[in-house]
């Protein structure tokens, strides 16, 4: 059988002093799946997520192909897992976006070349090539959304999660990055609140409500329902 991408085993989370945010999560992905992750605010998303690449660790187990994620492995998975944070302030501190984007492969010591390179490829993706010389800290949020896509993209990660990926964009930010994200082929998770998104790019949907996965099947089928997507604040 075919390793999975992800995989999750009772992970349980409370943030200290005890605000419990993740009970008891299991969850399989497949390499190459694109899963949306929907849930009422505070349903542990943003949580999930953290815990992808170890910024969270809670009690349970995350493999990533295969690989158990612990201090050992830390380093090595979070070159495999990249994570987009909802806001791109966290994400961007250099005075160019270029510099942005060069920031992780300089840091991992990729030769100059295949830096340029992958900084020009990744800048293309999100079209953002015209904007290398700016501040990132003049771009508007779309742009800056798109800037903080491509300093994980340019890492070329097997899985990508981001994080409210489309909030703040305006129509036709929102449908560029749905057509980019639609056309990536690495294993996608997507926490959103935008379902119109979730059926453009997810064949497959996980409902987190209180820290638990209350739905999990194909996007058609979870959120076919008008009254469970009532009952649990998705619509
Ligand atoms: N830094 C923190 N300290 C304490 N509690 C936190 C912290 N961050 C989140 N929480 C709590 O953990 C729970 C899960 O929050 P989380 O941000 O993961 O939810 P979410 O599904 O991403 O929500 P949203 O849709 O609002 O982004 C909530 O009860 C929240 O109040």
């Amino acid at each position: 059988m075919m390793t999975p991408a992800l995989e999750i085993h009772h992970l349980t989370f409370a943030y200290p002093p005890g605000q419990v945010a993740l009970r008891g999560i299991n969850l399989r992905v497949m390499p190459g799946e694109h899963v949306a992750l929907v849930g009422p605010n505070g349903a542990g998303k943003s949580t999930l997520l953290l815990h992808l690449n170890g910024l969270l660790s809670g009690d349970g187990e995350i493999r990533i192909f295969g690989t158990p994620l612990t201090p050992k492995t830390l380093q090595q998975i979070r070159r495999r897992v990249g994570l987009v944070f909802q806001s791109p302030e966290d994400q961007l501190f250099c005075p160019t976006v270029y510099e942005d984007v060069a920031y992780a492969p300089c840091y991992a010591g990729l030769p100059p070349q295949e830096i340029a390179q992958r900084v020009r490829e990744a800048l293309q993706l999100v079209g953002m090539q015209d904007h290398a010389e700016r501040s990132p800290f003049h771009l508007s949020l779309g742009e800056q959304k798109r800037v903080a896509l491509a300093t994980v993209l340019v890492m070329q990660p097997d899985i990508l999660a981001l994080d409210e990926p489309t909030a703040g964009l305006d129509p036709r930010g929102r449908r560029e990055l749905s057509l980019l994200l639609q056309s990536l082929p690495q294993t996608l998770i997507l926490a959103t609140h935008d379902l119109e998104l979730v059926r453009q790019v997810c064949p497959r949907t996980v409902v987190l409500e209180g820290g638990m996965v209350i739905a999990d099947g194909p996007t058609a089928q979870v959120l076919s329902d008008p009254a469970f997507l009532l009952a649990h604040g998705l619509a």
